[in-house]
């Protein structure tokens, strides 16, 4: 048998409790850089995996990609190798005039519109974060500094909209904040498994402004990039406050 896991290729056995997730295999490499003792792990497609420590205390920090159906392969076999704790740090569009670029949202639950939790449990069960999750978030961005704005995310699998419109209408009525692609997938599978998830997420847009113009999404802005500098530190706070 393999010493390493099939589609992460990170090690069998033995990572850190607690991991940081985010989409994009070079921000796992930019918060890697803020590690003491990072070491890679793990390559393959588009995972990326490190080890190191935070305020002394061991993380993990890898990429999952875009979309669900690719992201729990990666909660899973973290989860094999000995994480318990997960926080996604990713990025979304807001669904709120007054949220704006570069803010922070940190989820309470999500719309389980993911296209894959629909085949591991049936769709009445919740997407929830773990409280104390949601808790260490948004005190960690008070302590930080930064303006969060904490609520339900809508996590959606397709991200442009085609001959089917993106129903903004209906849910920013129901006061949902934001729109990304992943956060219910690690949710919904962390509570399955009896673990604890939490998601912070950089606003990189409007998406009830961009429906109706999707190619308005930007999100290589400086704005975004000094949040997510900004909020990566804030989002390693609160994961080594869930030790
Ligand atoms: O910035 P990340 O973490 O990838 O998150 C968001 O960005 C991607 C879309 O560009 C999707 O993965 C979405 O969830
Ligand atoms: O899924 C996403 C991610 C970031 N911004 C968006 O508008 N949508």
């Amino acid at each position: 048998m393999t010493d390493f896991l099939p589609i992460t290729k990170i090690p069998r056995t033995g990572l850190p409790a607690h991991a940081l997730v985010v989409g994009d295999p070079d921000r796992a490499s930019a918060v890697a850089e803020l590690l003491d003792g990072a070491a890679l792990i793990g390559q393959n497609r588009e995972y990326r995996t490190f080890a190191g420590t935070w305020r002394g205390v061991p993380v993990v920090v890898s990429s999952h990609g875009v979309g669900g159906a690719g992201a729990v392969c990666q909660f899973a076999e973290l989860a094999e190798a000995g994480v318990h704790t997960f926080v996604r740090f990713g990025t979304a569009g807001a669904l709120r005039a007054d949220i704006a670029d570069g803010d922070l949202v940190v989820a309470e639950a999500a719309v389980r519109d993911d296209g894959v939790t629909q085949q591991l449990i049936h769709p009445e069960f919740p997407a929830y974060a773990t409280p104390e999750a949601v808790l260490a978030l948004a005190g960690a961005a008070a302590a930080h500094g930064l303006r969060a704005h904490r609520g339900v995310v809508w996590t959606r699998a397709a991200f442009s909209p085609m001959v089917l419109r993106l129903p903004v209408a209906d849910y920013v009525a129901a006061r949902v904040i934001a729109i990304e692609m992943e956060l219910s997938t690690l949710l919904v599978f962390a509570a399955l498994r009896g673990l604890r998830a939490g998601g912070v997420l950089v606003i990189d847009g409007n998406a009830a402004v961009d429906n109706d113009n999707p190619t308005g999404y930007n999100p290589h802005r400086q704005v975004v990039t000094d949040a997510v500098a900004a909020g990566s530190r804030a989002a390693l706070d609160a994961l080594v406050e869930l030790t």
